[in-house]
């Protein structure tokens, strides 16, 4: 099948070399030239694991990227992959992917054959019926439901396992009003449908639309639930973990995402949660649930904070924050619990010194004056005290060695990665949990 992404980010590039590898021809369409440029070096303009291999396996044969709209004109199915940032208020920002629609539609305009429109983004119930429709009509001349066959399908991905999560996903939700474009939308996944087991639910497009919501509000609230329950456990010395572990057996709650510690954050999780309780105070509900969720993710770096301000002044100190990224596995900042610790830091006049693995030319760019150091060695040497933000693997492996170079071994571990036994000959009781 002849696909074309619209919007080469880290779904639109993730998902073209996923339907690449399925057998399918794609066309990923971008207005960043040098995101064009990259692809089509058969190089990633994303850091997700396996994209560079697959884009220089398939770059220049079954995926080719340009800038030109006229393209796609060759391919059958497009899918939207649009960002759709939060606005000021809360609100999701369309104007992405009103743009490329209006864009998509003065291409379509000239096709002779009927062409089907796959809505990638997240996006608030109504968006694909009331703001991609209409523009699609006006700007192709074309009918919804007759030329056009347009559906929405949600993306479930996760950074850092975005072609795992592709390759193996629990669902696949394609919303569509007629059984025509369900037909079209699946024939574009059945290549994967027949390798994996998977549960292919077939849903109208608003359901389609609030089913990512609810996923994503339903994690993010189940994280803050088990952070709530962390902070509670804290208070009797009980370890949050030990809990997790044991409510974890009962089916109805289950194991995953019962991480604790200082939060979620992410480009989506914060941006998705604010569009959905915006939305819905548009309709008259305030979401009592979804705004705790949001109250207590936002204190968790405070209270880390009072933690390490609890064991030393943090004014002229200098303070080693351990991860940047908003979890490990991925350079992507946004939403990083790192970003509300550093500002606060900083406002207590401490001295800030970052380290990540990746991460650290993005977090350079948003704070050009902090120091950054090569190594969490580095970081640590000299140091008065450290919080541990993101749970990268390298963490675990620091050794009493080099917690004994800081000036005052004191580590305040947001993600329960430090090893205990390493870190405890030297903090002298200095080490702490945020939630155990
Ligand atoms: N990042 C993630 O892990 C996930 C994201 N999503 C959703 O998928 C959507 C896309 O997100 P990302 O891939 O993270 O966005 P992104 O910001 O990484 O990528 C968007 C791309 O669209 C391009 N673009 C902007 N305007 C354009 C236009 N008029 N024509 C062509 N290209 C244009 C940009 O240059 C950029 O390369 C969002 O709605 C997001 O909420 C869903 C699941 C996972
Ligand atoms: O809509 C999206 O963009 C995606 O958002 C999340 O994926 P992602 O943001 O990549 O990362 P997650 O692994 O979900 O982690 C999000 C945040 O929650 C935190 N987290 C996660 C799990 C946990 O147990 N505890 C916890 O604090 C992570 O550290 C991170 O800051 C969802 O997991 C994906 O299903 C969804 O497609």
């Amino acid at each position: 099948m002849r696909v074309s992404i619209v919007g080469s980010g880290y779904v639109g590039t993730t998902i073209a070399t996923a339907f690449a590898e399925l057998g399918h021809e794609v066309l990923a369409v971008d207005i960043d030239q040098s995101v064009v440029d990259t692809i089509n070096r058969g190089e990633s303009p994303i850091h997700e694991p396996g994209v560079p291999e697959l884009l220089a396996k398939h770059s220049g044969d079954r995926i080719q990227a340009t800038t030109e709209y006229d393209q796609i004109l060759n391919t059958d199915v497009t899918f939207l992959a649009l960002l759709t940032p939060s606005d000021e208020n809360g609100h999701i920002n369309t104007s992405y992917i009103e743009a490329a629609t209006e864009s998509l539609g003065d291409t379509l305009a000239s096709k002779e054959t009927a062409h089907t429109v796959i809505v990638k983004s997240t996006v608030i119930p109504g968006t694909t019926e009331d703001v991609i429709a209409p523009l699609l009509e006006s700007a192709s001349g074309k009918t919804v439901g007759k030329e056009i066959h347009l559906g929405m399908n949600p993306e479930f991905l996760r950074e850092g396992f975005a072609l795992e999560d592709f390759r193996n996903p629990d669902k696949i939700v394609l919303g569509a009003e007629t059984p025509r474009t369900h037909d079209q939308m699946e024939a574009v996944f059945t290549p994967l449908i027949e390798q994996v087991d998977t549960h292919v639910i077939r849903t109208g497009i608003r359901e389609a639309e609030i089913i990512k919501y609810a996923n994503n509000a339903f994690l993010a609230t189940k994280i803050s639930l088990i952070n709530e329950l962390g902070n509670i456990c804290k208070e009797y010395d009980v370890d949050t973990y030990e809990v997790a572990d044991a409510i974890g057996k009962d089916d109805r709650i289950g194991e995953r995402f019962l991480a604790s510690g200082v939060g979620w954050g992410g480009s989506c999780f914060p941006k998705d949660v604010a569009a959905l309780i915006a939305a819905a105070r548009e309709k008259g509900y305030d979401p009592t649930l979804l705004s705790a969720a949001v109250e207590v993710n936002a204190k968790q770096p405070a209270r880390m904070l009072e933690l390490l301000a609890s064991h030393t002044d943090l004014s002229g100190k200098r303070i080693a924050v351990l991860g940047l990224s908003f979890k490990p596995g991925t350079d992507d900042i946004r939403g990083s619990r790192a970003v509300p610790i550093i500002d606060e830091l900083l406002t207590r006049g401490a001295t800030v010194v970052g380290y990540d693995p990746v991460a650290t030319a993005n977090m350079r760019e948003q704070y050009p004056d902090l120091s950054y150091a090569d190594s969490a060695k580095s970081a640590l040497s000299g140091a008065d005290g450290a919080v541990v933000v993101t749970d990268w693997d390298e963490f675990s492996a620091i050794d009493a060695e080099t917690f004994g170079t800081m000036a005052q071994p004191i580590v305040i571990d947001g993600r329960r990665i430090i090893d205990r036994k390493q870190i405890e000959s030297v903090t002298n009781g200095r080490y702490e949990g945020l939630t155990w």
